[in-house]
C-alpha cells in the first residue's frame, strides 16, 4: 500500500485476548476497528461531493440497536417452574433427568412476561432448557419432539422477540451476562465452545448458578453449537409440538449471527454483502434472521447507504484510499486471527476425538447443504473462514 501512513494495524495483527461476549477483547475490537472506521467518517466520507452524507438519508443514522443491558436475573413469579429447572440444568443433565422434569413441567403461558427484558430473560432460560432437553443423551439420541409445554411458550415468546426459538447468539452472548459491580468492567459469564475464560462470575452465580457454564460444557462437548439445522444428528430437525405440524430446522448460536461484524461488512462494502454470491456471503446473510429485529434493520441501514467503497475509489483521494485500506487490512487481520482460534478450539479438538475413536459425528464434521462445510479434503469449517477472511481483502483498493 504505497504512501499509506499513519495507524496501521499492530504489527503481529494479534488480539490480546478473547472473551466470548462484552468484554475485554471486544472492547479492544471497537476501539482498533471502530477506531478506525470513525476516522474514516470522520476524515474523508462526509467530504466526497459525491456523498449525499449521512443527514441526507432520512433512514440516518440507523437506529441503535438495543444492547439488551439485561441485568434482569429473575422472571415474574408465574414463571417460578422455569427457573428452577434452568437452575438445576447441569444436575438434570448429568442425572439424565431433564426430560423428565420437563415432563412434568405445567404448561405455562406467556402473557404474563412483560416488556423487553422479561422477554429476553424468558429467551435465554427457555432456549437453554430447550438445548438441555434435546441434547441431554448427547448425539446419540437427541429428542426429536419438543413437548409442548415447552415448545408453545418459547414460540410465544419467540414471536413477541422476532427472534427464532432456539438458543441464540442473541440470548448466549447478548443476554448472558452482568455488571459485576459499577466499578469493574462487564464479565462474561460463560464462554462458548469449549472456553470459558470468566465462568463462574456475577450473573451466573447469582441467578442460573451454573447452566451458562456447565450446560456449555455438556452442549459443546462436541464442539459444535446445538442446532437442529444441518446436524445429521437431527436430519428432519425438531417437531415443536402444538405449534407446527412439520418439524423445524434452526440454526445454533455462533458469532455470524453478531451485528458487529455484519455492521462492518456492510458499510465497507464488498463480496461479503447480499451483493456477494458465494456461499459464504448467503450464509452470513441467513445469519442476519437470527439476530434482534433492531439488530438486523441497524445494518440494513448501513447497507442502504452509498457504497462507500465506490465514494473511495472514485474520490481519487489517496489519503482516503489508505484509510479505507486500513480498515479493510484491520477487519482481514481479525478474521485471520480468529481462524487460528477456531482451528486451535474447534479442527484440533475434532481431530482429537476422531483419534480417540470417539462414536458419533460431530455436527461440524459434516453436514452437507451447510455452505462452510462443504467440499472435500481439509477441514470446511476451515475453508469457510478462510473465504470469508479472502472476501474481506477483496475489497482493498488498488492504491
Ligand atoms: C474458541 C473460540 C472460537 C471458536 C472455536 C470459533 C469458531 C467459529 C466457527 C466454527 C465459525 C463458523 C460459523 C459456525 O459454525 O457457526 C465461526 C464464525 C464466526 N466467529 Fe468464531 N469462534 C471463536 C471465537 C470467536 C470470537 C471471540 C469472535 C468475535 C470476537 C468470533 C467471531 C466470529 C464471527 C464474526 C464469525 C462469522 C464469520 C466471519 O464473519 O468471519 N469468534 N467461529
Amino acid at each position: 500500500m504505497h504512501g499509506c501512513f499513519g495507524h496501521g494495524p499492530p504489527a503481529s495483527g494479534r488480539l490480546q485476548g478473547a472473551c466470548w461476549g462484552p468484554g475485554p477483547a471486544t472492547t479492544q475490537l471497537r476501539w482498533g476497528l471502530g477506531h478506525r472506521l470513525g476516522l474514516l467518517l470522520s476524515t474523508g466520507w462526509p467530504s466526497h461531493p459525491a456523498a449525499p452524507l449521512r443527514s441526507a438519508s432520512s433512514s440516518w443514522p440507523p437506529p441503535l440497536p438495543c444492547c439488551c443491558f439485561s441485568l434482569q436475573t429473575e422472571l415474574p413469579a408465574p414463571y417460578r417452574p422455569w427457573m428452577d429447572l434452568a437452575r438445576s440444568l447441569p444436575d438434570l443433565i448429568a442425572t439424565r433427568q431433564l426430560r423428565a422434569h420437563v415432563h412434568q413441567a405445567p404448561q405455562l403461558s406467556a402473557a404474563q412476561l412483560h416488556g423487553h427484558r422479561d422477554l429476553r430473560l424468558a429467551h435465554l432460560v427457555l432456549g437453554f432448557i430447550t438445548a438441555g432437553y434435546v441434547w441431554q443423551d448427547g448425539e446419540e439420541g437427541p429428542a426429536k419432539v419438543l413437548p409442548q409445554n415447552l415448545a408453545v411458550p418459547f414460540w410465544e415468546v419467540s414471536r413477541r422477540l422476532g427472534l427464532p426459538p432456539i438458543l441464540l447468539h442473541a440470548d448466549l452472548v447478548l443476554a448472558n451476562w452482568r455488571q459485576r459491580d459499577r466499578l469493574t468492567p462487564w464479565a462474561c459469564i460463560s464462554g462458548s465452545r469449549g472456553t470459558n475464560r470468566s465462568a463462574g462470575s456475577g450473573w451466573a452465580h447469582e441467578t442460573l448458578p451454573r447452566p451458562p457454564h456447565l450446560l456449555l460444557q455438556h452442549l459443546t462437548a462436541s464442539s459444535a453449537p446445538p442446532r437442529w439445522r444441518d446436524n445429521p444428528a437431527m436430519p428432519a430437525g425438531l417437531l415443536y409440538e402444538g405449534v407446527w405440524e412439520l418439524p423445524q430446522a434452526y440454526s445454533g448460536g455462533s458469532a455470524a449471527q453478531s451485528t458487529v461484524l455484519h455492521a462492518f461488512d456492510a458499510f465497507l462494502g464488498g463480496n461479503l454483502t447480499p451483493l456477494g454470491l458465494s456461499l459464504a456471503a448467503a450464509f452470513l446473510h441467513r445469519m442476519r434472521d437470527y439476530m434482534p429485529p433492531r439488530h438486523r434493520a441497524f445494518v440494513e441501514a448501513i447497507q442502504a447507504l452509498p457504497p462507500l467503497r465506490e465514494l473511495v475509489l472514485s474520490s481519487g483521494n489517496e489519503a482516503l484510499h489508505c484509510a479505507y485500506n486500513r480498515c479493510v487490512t484491520a477487519l482481514a487481520a481479525f478474521r485471520t486471527r480468529h481462524i487460528a482460534v477456531a482451528t486451535k478450539y474447534v479442527v484440533t479438538a475434532t481431530a482429537a476425538k476422531r483419534s480417540r475413536g470417539s462414536p458419533g459425528t460431530s455436527p461440524l464434521q459434516a453436514a452437507p447443504s451447510r455452505p462452510e462445510q462443504r467440499g472435500t479434503g481439509g477441514s470446511p469449517v476451515l475453508r469457510f473462514l478462510k473465504s470469508v477472511r479472502d472476501a474481506t481483502r477483496e475489497a482493498l483498493l488498488n492504491v
